[in-house]
């Protein structure tokens, strides 16, 4: 018998045939699939049903009777696309390997004692600090460089403030749930955890860094090892998961390089004053 011929698809229809049917469904419904899916769902398929829930886009709903109204809707969700499944693992390797690496997460965590260490790295990373600190060197400094490389510091600054929070209330990704929130002056959007702020603010911040303070070979190394032991200390605090930091860390270079292309010329920086009345 040929091996598509209308038997052998009830056959495999009617031994649940897997991805097979998936094929056979998209290109035209036969009479026997129709048939199938005014029968009530087998129990496999009412506990699938059970656990993913309604329209969780993993394509075995097909069972349900109300299905057979839209076959081409019921096509798509009979396909997981490769995305979404490359996406779900990433997803899931992301998790495991955050709970892994949250040694410090609280005092009980196998690496408890280095709590406070990483508490100290990450007031590094904090915006306060940052923030403060590029307001101190502006009130200080006296020569016109040091003034522009300053103020595009601070502008910088906020808008990385602004930019995070909007990704963040924007992408409602919560903290992983061995995380102790003991921040210190957090806004409402930092319960939120994509991306992380200190990753963004340690990048833009090394970056700026790095090409525009005259520094020795072994002070950018510092420098970079820094940006490096925040983004680790984000995780192993529990307060983010890897993915998190990574897209913080390619969020804030891209940052950077916006900063550089709208780059304030102290003659620009003059007249912006002038306009504020300062
Ligand atoms: C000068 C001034 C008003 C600064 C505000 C700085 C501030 C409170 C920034 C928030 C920093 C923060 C807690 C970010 C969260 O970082 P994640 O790495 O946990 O996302």
């Amino acid at each position: 018998m040929p091996a598509h011929s209308p038997k052998s698809r009830n056959r495999e229809l009617k031994s649940g045939g897997g991805g097979r049917l998936e094929f056979l469904v998209l290109s035209k419904p036969p009479a026997a699939l129709q048939r199938a899916a005014s029968e009530p769902p087998s129990p496999r398929h009412r506990a699938v049903q059970q656990v993913e829930g309604p329209g969780s886009g993993l394509g075995l709903r097909r069972d349900s009777a109300s299905s057979s109204s839209q076959p081409d809707d019921d096509c798509m969700k009979l396909n997981p696309s490769l995305l979404g499944i490359a996406l779900r693992s990433l997803l899931a390797i992301d998790l495991w390997l955050s709970k892994r690496l949250g040694v410090c997460a609280t005092e009980d965590s196998p690496w408890g004692s280095a709590r406070p260490i990483m508490k100290l790295i990450e007031v590094s990373g904090h915006g306060i600090p940052w923030i403060g600190g590029t307001l101190y060197c502006l009130c200080k400094s006296d020569s016109t460089a040091g003034q522009e490389v300053l103020l595009n510091l601070l502008l910088a600054l906020i808008l990385d403030l602004v930019l995070v929070g909007i990704v963040k209330s924007l992408v409602r990704r919560r903290r992983p749930t061995h995380n102790k929130m003991d921040m210190f002056a957090t806004f409402s959007v930092d319960r939120y955890s994509f991306p992380s702020g200190h990753a963004t603010r340690a990048a833009l911040g090394g970056r700026f860094f790095l090409n525009h303070l005259v520094l020795a070979v072994p002070l950018r190394v510092l420098v970079m090892l820094w940006v490096c032991i925040v983004g680790l200390s984000r995780v192993m605090l529990g307060r983010h998961n890897v993915t998190d930091v990574v897209c913080g860390f390619s969020m804030g270079y891209l940052q950077y390089s916006l900063v550089e292309y709208m780059w304030l010329s102290s003659s620009n920086l003059q007249t912006f004053l002038r306009l504020l009345g300062i």
